[in-house]
């Protein structure tokens, strides 16, 4: 059973919200817009290219007061200023969390710099200035990281292929060789970039990929060559050099930065090599302009604290296991597995700040894909299964390439599945479907065809997919899950996690040099392991 006992930093709040839980949780949606002609205005924001929409949510005016009592309580307009203002909000690391540093007007020197650097650099590669060791233009990037250092710019790089120019950038992240020889085979060492992305410089994968790739290279190259075709961005500067990157191929970033919000910083490079840096300047600012809507604009209208507060509302006191996420655009097919590291990573812990387990749910877990692929997929599960999976569909107004045919009928599917979410389809209304049918064929079918209808949604309408209106999604859903984060009273921006399984990996490659099977180990693994060298 969900654990439903109320969070000790919010009691008053809290009690509230679950005796008005327990008032309206049968209530239906449908009832509300009947009730309240004016419902859909009420619940709406409207901000620079954004409309949001999230009057299709199982709340009424209360509810809205209740929730944002609960972000009062738990004092988060205070909390966002520690963040912004550089408190070392990340306790257990010792760390800053200052993304948004990296975006915002006023930008530090060493990012200025950093930015200056990685201007100059795109713009070098993109032109044909910069010349491989054999005096060829550069015709492809290879971004090499995991992570932090891949999701992103790989994301970003795939949303924005429309502005993209003519350099092919390719994604090497997984230990798994084979992807790392299905992505080098075709490439040209003479007229390759690789761009070697770790934060610690220590990751595994990321370091095993490097060296393969170096060793490919040097087949046919020397190692002075390397300096005109691989390139890194990390904060261990003395482990890159090790490495062998010469000094002014080095492109720093700071641990301020978490790794899964470093998109931002120099880890962006591919980003500005495939859609040249006036376009990554674009997507800053974007999320810049987010950042100060955030920071700014009241709790009643604000877009990350509204949603914020609705995911609460079903993960806490609707007892919601998933959410989905359904961006309305092909461009946005990576946008959910980014942001399952920003959300699942962030907020995926069960230890409140106090160091105690906490007795309520936290982390929501994240899924989807594009629309309308994803209603010819699992939305089946979604209309008539058993769960409540609250959904954010979002759509842009105008597509890039025109096709005016495929818009109207992409979003007119768009609308379709939030109104018939929100509606469903009673028994009366499938009766009347049904009419001339043999009778007891139709008796029989009714109830298949039913759709109780009820389910919540939020639409994200945009004007169009651009680096900018990109740039202010992306730190729309981050400050979101800083806001739960809050709420939930957890640390967001620690990772420890991820720990474990490092350590144990390195154990079984250990094992499977020596052989040796003495180290006390669960019955199971080891016999894999022992199955897998047999
Ligand atoms: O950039 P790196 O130091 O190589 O780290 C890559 C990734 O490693 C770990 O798994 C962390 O959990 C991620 O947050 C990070 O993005």
């Amino acid at each position: 059973m969900p654990l439903k006992t109320i969070n000790p930093t919010a009691t008053k709040a809290w009690e509230k919200l679950e005796k008005h839980y327990q008032e309206i949780k049968d209530q239906k949606m449908v009832d509300f817009f009947a009730e309240d002609t004016s419902r859909a205005e009420k619940f709406q924001l409207r901000w620079n290219n954004f409309f949001v929409d999230y009057s299709k949510n199982r709340i009424n005016s209360t509810t809205k007061d209740l929730l944002l009592a609960l972000a009062n309580e738990v004092e988060l307009k205070d909390a966002i200023e520690k963040q912004f203002n550089g408190d070392k909000i990340n306790q257990t690391e010792g760390r800053a969390v200052l993304h948004t540093a990296l975006r915002g007007k006023d930008k530090p020197q060493e990012v200025k710099e950093t930015l200056q650097k990685m201007k100059d650099f795109s713009q070098e590669v993109i032109s044909g200035a910069w010349k491989g060791s054999t005096g060829k233009a550069i015709t492809d990037v290879v971004n090499i990281g995991i992570g932090g250092s891949d999701l992103g710019p790989q994301m970003i790089v795939d949303a924005l292929q429309y502005y993209r120019n003519h350099l092919g950038v390719h994604f090497i992240s997984n230990v798994d060789g084979d992807h790392v020889m299905e992505t080098i085979q075709d490439l040209d060492p003479e007229t390759t970039l690789f761009i070697i992305v770790s934060k610690s410089f220590t990751t595994q994968e990321t370091i095993t990929n490097a060296n393969t790739v170096r060793n490919w290279f040097l087949k046919s190259a020397s190692k002075e060559d390397v300096a005109k075709h691989f390139v890194a961005v990390s904060t261990n500067l003395e482990s890159v050099k090790e490495f062998g990157i010469a000094d002014q191929n080095i492109f720093p970033m700071w641990n301020w930065v978490g790794g899964r919000f470093s998109l931002w910083s120099a880890v962006g490079l591919s980003i500005a090599c495939a859609v040249g840096f006036d376009n990554y300047q674009s997507l800053l600012d974007g999320a810049g302009k987010m950042d100060e809507h955030f920071r700014t604009t009241d709790f009643k209208d604000n877009i990350p604290v509204t949603l914020a507060l609705l995911s609460i509302w079903y993960n806490n006191f609707f007892d919601a296991e998933t959410e989905a996420i359904i961006p309305y655009s092909q461009y946005l097919q990576k946008l959910v597995p980014y942001l399952q590291q920003g959300i699942m990573e962030s907020n995926g812990k069960s230890v409140a700040r106090d160091g105690n387990k906490i007795p309520y749910q936290t982390g929501t877990i994240v899924w989807g894909e594009p629309g309308t692929n994803s209603q010819h997929a699992f939305f089946q599960l979604i209309h008539q299964g058993t769960k409540l999976i609250p959904c954010d569909f979002i759509g842009f107004k105008k597509s890039l390439h025109g096709n005016q045919e495929h818009q109207d009928k992409l979003m007119a599917n768009f609308f379709a599945q939030t109104e018939a979410l929100l509606k469903g389809k009673t028994l009366s209304q499938v009766e009347e479907e049904l009419k001339g049918m043999d009778a007891e064929k139709a008796s029989t079918l009714k109830p298949f065809k039913v759709f109780e209808g009820n389910k919540p949604t939020n639409t994200l309408l945009i004007d169009q997919l651009t680096p900018e209106t990109l740039g202010s999604l992306v730190a729309l859903y981050e400050h979101k899950l800083f806001v739960q984060g809050v709420i939930w009273n957890i640390f967001s921006y620690d990772q420890w996690g991820v720990e474990l399984g490092k350590q144990l990996a390195n154990g079984i490659l250990k094992q499977m040099e020596t052989k040796d099977f003495s180290k006390p180990q669960d019955a199971s693994t080891q016999s894999l392991v022992k199955e897998y060298l047999s």
